[in-house]
């Protein structure tokens, strides 16, 4: 299990004034001023869970996997990972979680993939059986062998991601960290790595806390969803949840048999204020109505009084357009199941 109970970081930043006159004089005079990257956050991640850590840019995210991974201690509040706090017991926490900074590399820099395993199989004690099974398994998922003896500094990108995700997971670790794991992969590798750890997770029990940009990748792997935004959590639930609270829903049906396109469009915006409607690529009619105007019983109620409800479905939210919502603040409560 983890557990962040307001956990808070402060960086303190030295001010630099504009201009050669003004970096002489910060030379001299230091002003500081804090900044808040993580400010009182709380949250419980249940063993064997699947979360997705999500905010914009600069919402805290990387500065709280850091205290969770013990690469930085908290100016204030506490973490525990499987009980053990993590910028204490540093070496006793890293033996139980695997972590991916897309951005830094966990591995050496001048030594080949095949060198850099055998000394995580050393350093964790990883008995031969797992090690077998966890390296046939990156061979046949990210054609880790095709990485040769390349030291990881000349590696590109996409290979290097490769092996860093395996190192990740090659002890099998009961929590994984991963920040941005999937930079500079194709879609077969995303899709690869998307295997490789939902498959930890359903064999081994693995607790996953995911950040990333590709909202693919949240999609595929999560289904809890912790949400930040200037450095508070502003959603903690399931992926569901977090889908439900979009300020807009949609209904899906095919009007042909029905009165025109046209007319019904028009029927439908004037009988529904507020809602949309429009032509989908396939030729169905789409509505898209206000959440907090209407329930999707009442705008179902209102379709099948005058229209012949043929192959009708009510397609889950966008991601992003919940997320854009969520950060700007100010999310309406879901009103009802929305799912027809
Ligand atoms: N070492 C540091 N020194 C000073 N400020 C920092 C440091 N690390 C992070 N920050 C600041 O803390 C805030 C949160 O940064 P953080 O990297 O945690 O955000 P993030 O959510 O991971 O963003 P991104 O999605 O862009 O990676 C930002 O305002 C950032 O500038």
């Amino acid at each position: 299990m983890i557990v962040a109970e307001g956990l808070t970081k402060d960086f303190r930043i030295a001010e630099r004034r504009p201009g050669l006159l003004g970096s002489l004089s910060t030379l001299l005079t230091r002003e500081y001023r804090t900044v808040r990257a993580v400010d009182g956050i709380s949250f419980r991640l249940r063993a064997g869970s699947k979360t997705a850590y999500i905010g914009a840019n600069g919402a805290g995210k990387s500065t709280t996997i850091k205290m969770l991974t013990g690469i930085m201690t908290p100016s204030s509040g506490r973490c525990l990972v499987n009980g053990v706090e993590p910028y204490r017991q540093r070496r006793e926490n890293a033996r139980s979680i695997g972590v991916v900074f897309g951005q830094r590399s966990q591995l050496w820099w001048d030594l080949s993939v095949p060198d850099s395993f055998q000394i995580l199989r050393r350093i964790y004690g990883i008995p031969d059986a797992v090690y077998e099974r966890n390296l046939a398994l990156y061979r046949e998922l990210l054609d880790i062998d095709a990485l040769g003896t390349t030291p990881v500094r000349q590696l590109s990108l996409g290979q290097r991601m490769r092996a860093e995700i395996a190192a990740s997971l090659l002890h099998d670790p009961k929590v994984v960290f991963w920040d941005e794991p999937t930079i500079g992969l194709d879609m077969v590798l995303k899709e690869a790595v998307r295997t490789l750890v939902n498959r930890a997770n359903a064999e081994l029990g693995t607790t996953v806390l995911l950040t990333s940009h590709d909202l693919s990748d949240i999609s595929a792997i999560c289904d809890d969803a912790l949400v930040v935004d200037g450095g508070r959590v502003v959603h903690e639930g399931t992926l569901h949840d977090l889908l439900r609270r979009a300020d807009r829903r949609s209904v899906v049906f095919d009007h042909r048999g029905g009165p025109g396109a046209r007319d019904t469009v028009l029927r439908i915006e004037t009988g529904l204020p507020g809602a949309t409607a429009g032509l989908t690529n396939e030729g169905r009619i789409r509505v898209d109505y206000p959440a907090d105007a209407f329930t999707s019983r009442h705008v179902l109620g209102f379709l099948l009084e005058h229209f012949e409800l043929a192959d009708c479905y009510a397609p889950e939210p966008d991601l992003e357009t919940v997320l854009r919502q969520t950060y700007r603040g100010g999310v309406p409560a879901a009103r009802d199941g929305g799912a027809v």
